[in-house]
């Protein structure tokens, strides 16, 4: 039986998943952000992860659902503003959707999830019904991968701009918001986790539910790595990149 971490300690045990199993290791990623990938392979990139910036605010309207908290519906509420926009033609899903068209894709297949690999939609599905099905608690943890995303983010700004000619600034306008939005979601998640796992068994299960995060986050690029890149074995249905 582990010992009860102090909140300091059982933060450090969730640095230390992300620093072992983040997808900033995952090689799509670095051959991403290095310039390695065609225009298809980017393309394919970010048609795939509509998928999984369409579900964010579907598994944070469950968390909200679920909990009988006003103080954390009224702080979660904020991140259903930041996708879906306090008004229609705003906010980060629609900013992935122009991210998509500025790739060349058509918004309405984009929309539609059409081509998208089966395994990215067996993963997202899998982080939706986590947040439904498991303890708040483990749902509360298991967005805490965003301590991790501002440096991925600004380094696949970066490396994106410097590489690929077919990349702006305004085609990354996704990207300005969310190391600040991540902060503050952060600050949020991390309090509550650290508040509410008070036995051993509890601080296990929030590092657990990072842990399966991380995972669902990497299945996704071992999708992409296989179809895409190598063997490259693009499954029936799935997009085609041209040429
Ligand atoms: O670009 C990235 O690598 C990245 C990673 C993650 C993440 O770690 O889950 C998120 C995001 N971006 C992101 O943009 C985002 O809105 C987001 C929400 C969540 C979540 O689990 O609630 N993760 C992430």
């Amino acid at each position: 039986m582990s010992a009860l971490l102090s909140p300091e300690g059982l933060e450090q045990r969730l640095r230390d998943v992300g620093a072992q199993r983040y997808h900033d290791k995952h090689p799509f990623h670095v051959r991403l952000h290095a310039g390695g990938c065609t225009r298809g392979e980017v393309q394919a990139w970010a048609l795939n992860r509509y998928t999984y910036q369409a579900h964010i605010p579907v598994k944070d309207a469950a968390l909200i659902a679920r909990t009988g908290s006003s103080d954390l519906r009224r702080a979660w509420r904020q991140r259903l503003v930041d996708h879906d926009g306090a008004e229609a033609g705003e906010g980060g899903v629609e900013r992935w959707l122009r991210l998509c068209e500025s790739l060349g894709l058509e918004r309405a297949d984009v929309l539609a999830f059409r081509g998208v690999l089966p395994a990215t939609r067996f993963a997202v599905d899998a982080y939706v019904n986590f947040v439904r099905e498991r303890s708040l608690l483990e749902a509360v943890a298991s967005s805490l991968t965003e301590l991790f995303s501002p440096t991925i983010i600004r380094n696949r700004v970066a490396g994106m701009l410097a590489n690929y000619d077919f990349v702006s600034p305004e085609s990354l306008a996704y990207f300005s918001a969310r190391p600040e939005q991540a902060r503050r979601d952060v600050e949020v998640a991390l309090a509550y986790v650290t508040a509410n796992a008070r036995t051993p068994a509890e601080q296990e299960a929030v590092i657990a539910a990072l842990e399966f995060k991380c995972d669902m986050l990497w299945a996704m690029l071992d999708a992409l790595q296989h179809a895409y890149v190598e063997p490259g074995h693009i499954p029936p249905g799935a997009f085609v990149p041209e040429g």
